[in-house]
């Protein structure tokens, strides 16, 4: 089902928690709400559950306008970070729950219930109590529960954040898998990256109650927008330039590190990430450093690089094996393959080549 949200606001008191969000979800689509801690991300989830009324905005469902709809009349499906089995139930009891609330026949309750239990490869385990599970068997239990309903949206917040990191990895393939089985259009809520560029098919990150970009993993890795976005993604280098005639300079080299670019002249930022710079023997193109410390990472040497005049030192990621290190103290020239470029909050150029 398809959810169109259209200019949003959400206070809290006189926080604004959201303002003027506008998104639209496309039926059977997976989408990730990604941002920093207090970003709206829960509140958005909650304005699209009903448990939250927006000051100002609509929201669809399947061109519907649902505002006036309580949550119990939307047929949305939950799962929290912390779900709350019932302790005294098994796990078919919980399962079956939403559909006993509905009043289905016992007997139809237990046959819909196994076959979730098994969609959840949970089989054999309806007997069981919450305490008898691991924690990520209590996640699928929850999930399964939210599915039970037939619900026409699936909304997920932090489903699988308390859970250890292996755990977490594992739950999230078998999340794709059942998402592209089942189809529901799902929103689920992360703060981990990796969690959401791997889960979702489109990404929507999320700055101070606004939405800062959206798109699919690979527009978020190699065309973010912001530079938040670029630097929200993961490790990255920010490194102060000069635009000068279309071409961008590292204080005090004589070669440009880019050329052809269709942009004022002023200062900028390049953005570029630790495993995307190549060394180089070509001053043009590359940022003159000299070594200052290696260090082993378990898969890559991290390499940090002094550039004259400009204090924090570059991170430089090397895959292993890497037999051609250079040594501490010795003069480099660091070539980005990739980068974004940026001035103020403005994208002036993101590419990627390598
Ligand atoms: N019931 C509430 N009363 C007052 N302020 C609230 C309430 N709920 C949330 N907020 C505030 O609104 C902002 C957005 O909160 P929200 O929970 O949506 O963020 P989030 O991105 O989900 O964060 P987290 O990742 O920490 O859960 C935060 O600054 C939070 O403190």
């Amino acid at each position: 089902m398809q959810i169109d949200i259209e200019s949003i606001s959400k206070d809290y008191g006189d926080f604004p928690a959201l303002r003027e969000v506008s998104l639209s979800i496309n039926a059977g689509e997976l989408v990730a709400l990604l941002g920093p801690s207090g970003s709206g991300k829960t509140t958005l989830l909650r304005v699209i559950a009903g448990l939250e009324q927006p000051r100002a905005g609509r929201i669809l469902f399947a061109g519907q306008d649902i505002n006036n709809t309580p949550v119990q009349h939307r047929n949305v499906g939950f799962v929290f970070q912390h779900y709350a089995l019932f302790r005294h139930m098994s796990v078919l009891d919980n399962i079956a729950f939403g559909l006993k609330v509905r009043k289905l026949p016992k007997a139809a309750r237990r046959a819909r219930a196994l076959e979730l239990l098994s969609l959840v490869q949970l089989e054999g385990l309806h007997d069981r109590f919450p305490a008898q599970l691991s924690g990520g068997q209590r996640q699928r239990v929850a999930l399964a529960r939210a599915l039970a309903i037939d619900p026409a949206v699936l909304l997920l917040d932090e489903p699988f954040g308390a859970l250890d990191a292996k755990v977490r990895k594992d739950l999230r393939r078998w999340l794709r898998a059942l998402h592209d089985e089942t189809g529901h259009t799902t929103v689920f809520v992360t703060h981990d990256q990796e969690e959401a560029l791997e889960l979702a098919d489109r990404v929507v990150v999320m700055r101070d109650g606004r939405i800062e970009q959206i798109g699919t993993p690979e527009d978020l890795c190699l065309r973010p927008a912001t530079p938040f976005v670029y630097g929200f993604l993961g490790d990255t280098n920010v490194v102060p330039v000069e635009i000068r005639a279309g071409a961008a300079w590292v204080s005090g080299h004589p070669a440009p590190i880019l050329t052809g670019l269709n942009a004022a002249d002023g200062p900028a930022r390049l953005y570029v990430r630790p495993h995307d710079f190549r060394f180089s023997d070509q001053p043009v193109g590359a940022i003159p450093g000299v070594v200052l410390a290696i260090r082993r990472r378990l898969d890559a040497l991290r390499v940090e690089v002094g550039m004259e005049g400009h204090h924090s030192p570059l991170e430089v990621a090397l895959p292993l094996p890497c037999p051609d290190a250079p040594d501490p103290g010795q003069r480099v020239l660091l070539a980005p393959v990739a980068h974004g470029l940026f001035a103020g909050e403005r994208s002036i150029f993101s590419e990627y080549e390598g």
